[in-house]
């Protein structure tokens, strides 16, 4: 019998998860259609708006979105655009075109998924001009190199491998010109919770192995413990989705401790609930008048079982170890 590819795409277990990336698209599709966030890219990846979503979905994503650009945007203003971006299990997210639309590029952005998911973006990009059009504008050259699984221009890099497997992703992101030496910004969103803590560990260990000047920032579950958390897992788990690094979510400290044992020099971790509160009171305001929230409660649960937790490395020179929002 041939030997089994120790990662293959096809897995059913990894089909769940891959399909996790059409669920955050589809929300973040439905609150930009209601006014959350601004957002003319998205459109191109889930043409319908879909069903509705209750209004704590819609304010959690806000808060997801907004805390997160608020750190990424941050990094990117303090290195001046001089630096490079990795975001990590990005499924169809449109950073790119926001910091593009914001005068805010960086050097390059690289994204990395699972070959199917990348292909799946491959191929809207290619056919959907308003994706196309601002990757060809920052492109010095005529032709672009596409094929089905990677897409690679002078500032925009999609990847598709399996992030399990470090060593790849290392040769990968070096063959399309990744500079350890630029400052480095990597972001994941509720993608570590879906590898063991030894895949996850390896990950964090290699990107602060290998930069040095370095900012993680990480979403995902966090408090996991309580009775809420143990029904969000089993909830995913009924929908054959196994939160295999949920470990790592018991608390903000365990999210934090992981970055501190794989070489990261300093970590911070805010539950969303307090992100939520941080937030510009006036924009706040606007939101919540969108729609009528019945379940004040329910929006705190489960806020509060999510986190963004970021760690730095060598990044005091760019005074962006105590980030606030
Ligand atoms: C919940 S989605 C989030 C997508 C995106 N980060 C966002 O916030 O819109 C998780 C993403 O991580 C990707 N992912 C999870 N594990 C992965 C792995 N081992 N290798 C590559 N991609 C992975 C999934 O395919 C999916 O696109």
């Amino acid at each position: 019998m041939a030997a089994r590819q120790p990662f293959t795409d096809s897995d059913t277990a990894d089909e769940a998860v891959r399909a996790t990336c059409d669920d955050a698209t589809t929300c973040k599709r439905f609150a930009s259609s209601k006014g959350y966030w601004k957002d003319p890219y998205i459109q191109y990846f889930v043409r319908s708006v879909g069903e509705r979503k209750a209004p704590e979905i819609n304010r959690g994503y806000y808060a997801r979105v907004r805390g997160v650009n608020n750190l990424l945007d941050k990094f990117v203003r303090k290195t001046d655009c001089n630096c490079q971006i990795i975001n990590l299990g990005a499924g169809l997210d449109t950073t790119f075109w926001r910091l593009k639309d914001e005068n805010l590029m960086p050097k390059k952005y690289f994204e990395v998924d699972f070959p199917t998911v990348v292909a799946r973006k491959i191929h809207n990009i290619k056919t959907k001009p308003p994706l196309s059009k601002p990757l060809i504008e920052t492109h010095s050259s005529d032709s672009l190199l596409l094929d089905g699984h990677s897409l690679d221009s002078d500032r925009y890099c999609i990847i598709g491998l399996d992030l399990r497997d470090v060593v790849t992703l290392d040769e990968k992101l070096r063959r399309f010109q990744l500079n350890p030496e630029l400052p480095t910004l990597l972001l994941s969103e509720c993608v570590l919770v879906y590898m063991n803590p030894a895949q996850s560990s390896k990950l964090l260990h290699w990107a602060a192995e290998t930069f040095h000047t370095a900012m993680f920032i990480n979403y995902e579950q966090a408090n996991m413990v309580d009775r809420f958390g143990q029904v969000m897992i089993e909830n995913l788990r009924r929908r054959q989705c196994n939160l295999a690094g949920v470990e790592a979510c018991r608390s903000l400290d365990s999210q934090k401790e992981r970055f501190l044992q794989t070489g990261w020099e300093h970590a911070d971790a805010l539950d969303m609930m307090t992100v939520y509160g941080l937030l510009p009171q006036d924009d706040l305001a606007r939101i919540e008048s969108l729609e009528f929230l019945d379940e004040k409660e329910l929006l705190q649960q489960l806020l509060q079982h999510y986190c963004i937790c970021w760690a730095n490395k060598d990044t005091l020179r760019l005074g962006l170890s105590q980030l606030s929002f």
